[in-house]
């Protein structure tokens, strides 16, 4: 009998999840020994939960164990040189774990580019896995396929470049007794020719085509041996019977000696867990003598210096566009959503209500000679200069005023009591009623003339208004607009009575503005932060939900056991987003310089760059999101929980001025806020890159960059695996 070398040497390996003394403490892996020589196909069986995926994610190296020691091919997984993960290693997961918007080609070409294969081997490998495992055409989407189907591309996935050790995780569940077994003489062909196959199954009964099977339970292998040897020691005459035997005497016998490592008639007292030259069985299955063979054999891994890696960043690169691509959501969200944004922030924002009816109770014309149609009468004057005196005569002087108001897109609606105007209101009809008295004109008159009146001249002489002020905006656009109306309607009268036309006026007078126009609209004051809110946003959602699909989907742990380094993910995800960033941050500004005639005083690079900033931070943000949250749904939350915070806070909707100092400062250290003032300064003051209003916007930018991308680092490399 001559001993094969090891292919894998498990240790006294513990591996336990959740925290010590809490309810979530679970050991999973207790002191467990396990030994696959080189070349055969051990089956590893135990029931479900009891840490079987667990051990096979230590072996490729996507986890951590507490203590103990693997080797994986003569090296130890996820050291620098061992080339696992990695080429060596085929790894189908128990999940599907592949692109859902990818083709059954692609899906076999992705793996088949990260191992660096050259297009005709693939061609060939996969017409072969293709007839081998009937795959579905490969035209099909793996998200259109059936369970079984897509089962049967993850093993092709796994197989597609011959790897020196296969890791199968249950890789015939839901597949017909025909296929099962054509599976299983693909693999003992593979095992002939030097592969080596650890298989998890729930088919007790197709692993007695397995030269060792490894019984796990209760974090220990309680048997590790050939079907032949189990079936004999145990005097049975099937596997199951085997193993109702082992798992009654494991119930039996006091745990420290309830491993079996040997016969299961004599379990020696003190001998250690470890592997030893007993695995006798097929004639054609030698063994490893001791797992310190592991060391003295361990050879040059094949694939170790990376050299691979501009094939990794390919295929990845390949991945992302499919993906990117096959999602029309996607694309629209990406591409169209800015546009929809600008479109509609610039269409809804900004524009002065329109139609504004107001109820007007005018008792001055009401008591005319022809009713409240006087003011409709061409021949009315009611101003009448009378040279020889320089003084002026006035009457229904309410008419002009009605006149100037309705050039303010105010309307009225005639009502006989002030009562019924303001039931109009109460009732939602109109926004707002006015009232005239019925010698509003000549009050006036003396008001203006005597300046020292009674109080019931000024009361006469005064238009009494009552709006409804639960719209705060229409609100505010009406004693605007009736401000204006007066303004008119006093420079009217004054120019028809011969009198200089701002001697009624406010007597305030506002000078030529220092920025921007005096008619300055709302939507260029708020324009700046909407572009800031909108770049971060999109980039934040977009990787935060791409990301966490991978995740979730198995494809970024698989990609990483096939040797895909996070390194290599990010690059790509960062440059492909990057060029997105740039397309969005080039379609914002086109549509809202050009298109909607927004101002650009400065320099239109620097906006530019500032946004571009910003969806990177955004970017980053997501990176944040996909880290830390566990879950799509835990991903909108934080995501929509913070961004409201941040818009509201932003200073878009309402100044800072009006917020309590502590709240101005948190205020200020959100990724918008600096930021919209200097995009805004940029835009409106011509503001250069030398002023700080405009480098603390990328001052902040970049802090933010920094600071997510430090906390996506600390979670990373202290979460525990
Ligand atoms: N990330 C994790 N956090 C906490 N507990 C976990 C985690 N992963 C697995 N477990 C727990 O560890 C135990 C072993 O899980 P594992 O997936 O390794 O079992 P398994 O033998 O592969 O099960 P199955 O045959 O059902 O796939 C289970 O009880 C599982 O609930």
């Amino acid at each position: 009998m001559s001993a094969r070398p090891a292919a894998v040497v498990v240790e006294r390996a513990c591996k336990h999840y959740g925290r010590a003394n809490k309810q979530d403490y679970k050991p999973v892996l207790v002191n467990l020994d396990m030994t696959v020589e080189k070349g055969i196909i051990y089956g590893l069986l135990g029931p479900s939960g009891c840490g079987k995926t667990t051990l096979l994610s230590c072996i490729v190296g996507r986890r951590k164990l507490d203590s103990g020691n693997i080797w994986v091919l003569g090296g130890r997984p996820g050291e620098k040189g061992s080339g696992v993960p990695g080429p060596r290693v085929g790894y189908m997961p128990q999940d599907i774990a592949l692109v859902g918007e990818f083709t059954v080609r692609d899906a076999i070409s992705y793996f088949g580019r990260i191992y660096g294969m050259k297009s005709a081997k693939l061609k060939e490998r996969f017409d072969f896995l293709s007839s081998l495992l009937e795959l579905s055409p490969e035209g099909r989407l793996i998200k259109s396929l059936s369970g079984g189907q897509q089962r049967r591309v993850s093993l092709a996935a796994a197989l597609v470049h011959e790897p020196e050790l296969l890791i199968l995780d249950e890789p015939t569940v839901g597949l017909d007794p025909v296929l099962r077994e054509r599976i299983w003489e693909f693999l003992a062909e593979l095992a002939r020719g030097g592969t080596t196959v650890i298989i998890t199954t729930h088919y007790i009964d197709e692993t007695k085509q397995a030269h060792k099977i490894g019984l796990l339970r209760d974090g220990q292998l309680l048997a590790e041996d050939s079907p032949e040897e189990l079936l004999r020691k145990f005097d049975c005459d099937t596997l199951e019977d085997a193993f109702l035997k082992l798992a009654l005497r494991q119930h039996e016998l006091p745990r420290r000696r309830a491993t079996l490592t040997a016969s299961p008639d004599v379990i020696p007292e003190g001998i250690p867990n470890g592997v030893d030259s007993r695995y006798v069985s097929r004639e054609d299955f030698n063994v490893v003598t001791s797992s310190t063979d592991i060391l003295t054999t361990k050879e040059k891994p094949k694939d170790c210096k990376g050299g691979r890696s501009k094939a990794r960043y390919k295929a990845v690169f390949i991945k992302s566009i499919q993906q990117f691509s096959r999602h029309p959501g996607g694309l629209v969200f990406s591409i169209l959503f800015p546009i929809i944004q600008i479109v509609a922030f610039f269409s809804a924002i900004g524009h002065d209500p329109r139609g504004l009816q107001l109820a007007v109770v005018n008792e001055e014309t009401a008591f005319s000679p022809y009713g409240h149609d006087i003011c409709r009468n061409s021949s009315l004057q009611p101003i009448v200069r009378i040279e020889e005196e320089d003084t002026c005569e006035q009457y229904m002087l309410s008419c002009w005023f009605l006149e100037e108001m309705e050039k303010k897109e105010l309307y009225q609606i005639p009502y006989n009591t002030t009562d019924e105007a303001k039931q109009a209101v109460a009732s939602g009809k109109l926004y707002g009623a006015l009232y005239f008295r019925r010698n509003f004109s000549d009050a006036l008159a003396t008001r203006v003339r005597e300046g020292e009146v009674v109080d019931d001249v000024i009361d006469d002489s005064s238009i009494s208004v009552w709006v409804d002020v639960s719209n705060h905006q229409i609100t505010n656009f009406i004693k605007s607009q009736l401000h204006k109306t007066y303004s008119s309607f006093t420079k009217r009268t004054m120019r028809a009575c011969g009198r200089p036309e701002d001697l009624a006026q406010m007597p305030v007078r506002f000078q030529d503005p220092v920025y921007g126009k005096m008619d300055t609209q709302m939507v260029w004051f708020m324009a700046p932060g909407i572009m800031i809110t909108i770049i971060f946003f999109l980039p934040a959602v977009v990787t935060s939900t791409l990301l966490i699909g991978d995740r979730l989907e198995g494809v970024w742990e698989r990609s990483a056991v096939a040797g895909v380094k996070p390194k290599e993910m990010l690059n790509v995800h960062i440059a492909l987003q990057a060029a997105v960033i740039v397309l969005q941050t080039a379609e914002m500004m086109a549509l809202s310089f050009l298109g909607y005639g927004m101002p650009s005083e400065g320099s239109v690079v620097t906006c530019g760059l500032l946004l571009f900033l910003q969806g990177i931070c955004g970017m980053c943000y997501g990176f944040l999101l996909s880290i830390y949250c566990s879950s799509y749904t835990m991903s909108f939350f934080v995501a929509t929980g913070s961004f409201y915070p941040m818009i509201l806070l932003c200073g878009i909707l309402w100044p800072l001025e009006g917020m309590s100092t502590g709240l101005r400062i948190i205020a200020l250290t959100l990724p918008f806020t600096i930021p919209s003032k200097s995009l805004r300064d940029i835009m409106e003051k011509g503001s250069s890159f030398t002023e700080p209003s405009v480098y603390y916007g990328f001052l902040v930018t970049l802090a933010w960059i920094v600071l997510t991308l430090g906390l996506c680092f600390l979670r990373l490399r202290f979460k525990k695996t």
